[in-house]
């Protein structure tokens, strides 16, 4: 049963309890950013070990300025009690629903999840376990390497934007703005939020596929002709996918973004790539694989996309997922 109560006008809590789910790259660099700069943050993760880890020796988050050290609590989903009032999913999509059975008993009436995972279907997810008022989605320009529990290389620049999805913008997303900023995290709000998110599919659907099924990193790309070639077709196929699915895309700035990662990300192993290396499932489905059902929904095809997905789904076969 969710809970709900009107929150159009409320505010965020002075001291709000944050829980990330997914202790990964992406949960230890927001999460350790926002622990960093005062708030209480719970990151709740799976693995036993990896918790015992952070607990021990806290975050340890490489940047551009230097690296830094921040106490960290981390803990299986079972362990918290306290409710959170803002829930920050940073696991992969296809752990999305997983993660949020294991919290369901600390989202309470008034909290707000957030998720800038990357991929099409993540509000979708998220409303079966919260009323559609208190979910933001977005997306990140965030690069995060997992060196090893709670340790996080993330070079080079980033930012982030979101938006309530009924695009009601109330008074609480402005603090959660704040909050995220006063945090460093360079976030705004944008209104056009299904336009950010497929264009960020598209730039995914190009570099991580790219880089997971050839096993390179953008820098290497740099000025490869063939991987411009397929990098043009994949983002061009997925801009026409989702302009026919009544998105406005602008194809310059998609391919702009893919040449500011190949440039400004050049030693950034996309998260997809990290994941063929770990030898754990990809989020090929919600990224490539989406753009090819949404093909199929508006009687089209997206054979480029399609390709890349098997080639990708044949990485994960071959690591034996
Ligand atoms: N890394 C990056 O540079 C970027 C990533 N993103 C997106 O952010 C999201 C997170 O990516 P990233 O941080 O790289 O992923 P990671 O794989 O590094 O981290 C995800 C973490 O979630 C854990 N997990 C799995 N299932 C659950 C569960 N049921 N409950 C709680 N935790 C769980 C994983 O554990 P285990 O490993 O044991 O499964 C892992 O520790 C993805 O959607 C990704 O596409 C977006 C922009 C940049
Ligand atoms: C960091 C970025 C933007 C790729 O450059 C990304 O989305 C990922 O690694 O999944």
């Amino acid at each position: 049963m969710m809970k709900t109560q009107n929150l159009s006008d409320t505010r965020l809590p002075e001291t709000p309890h944050i829980v990330v789910v997914g202790a990964g790259a992406m949960g230890c660099i927001f999460g350790g950013k926002l622990s960093q700069a005062g708030n209480r943050v719970t990151l709740i993760d799976v693995n036993p070990e990896q918790i015992k880890i952070m607990n021990e020796r806290g975050l340890m988050l490489e940047m551009d300025h230097g690296t830094i050290s921040v106490p960290a609590t981390a803990a299986l989903a079972t362990q918290v009690k306290e409710v959170a009032d803002i829930l920050i999913l940073f696991t992969k999509t296809l752990h999305t629903e997983a993660a949020l059975n294991s919290v369901q008993h600390l989202i309470g009436e008034s909290t707000i999840v957030v998720s800038l995972q990357n991929g099409l279907g993540n509000a979708e997810k998220i409303s079966r376990y919260v009323p559609q008022e208190r979910i933001v989605i977005g997306t990140t320009l965030v690069p995060a390497d997992l060196k090893g529990p709670g340790h996080v290389a993330s070079h080079g620049p980033s930012s982030s934007q979101f938006m309530d999805v009924e695009l009601k913008h109330p008074r609480w997303l402005d603090d959660l703005v704040e909050l995220f900023n006063q945090a460093e995290l360079n976030v705004s709000l944008n209104d056009s939020i299904m336009s950010v998110i497929w264009s960020k599919v598209a730039f995914n659907a190009a570099l991580n596929a790219i880089c997971a099924g050839t096993g390179a990193t953008p820098g290497v790309l740099d000025g490869d002709k063939a991987f411009q070639a397929l990098a043009h077709d994949v983002v061009h196929e997925a801009v026409i996918i989702g302009q026919l699915s009544g998105v406005e895309l602008d194809e310059a700035k998609i391919w702009g973004n893919v040449q500011m990662a190949i440039a400004e990300h050049a030693n950034h192993k996309p998260s997809m790539l990290q994941d063929i290396e770990a030898g754990r499932k990809t989020e090929i489905a919600a990224i490539n694989g989406a753009i090819v059902t949404a093909a199929e929904k508006v009687g089209s095809e997206a054979p480029v996309n399609r390709t890349l997905t098997y080639i990708v789904q044949l990485k994960e076969h071959l690591n034996g997922q």
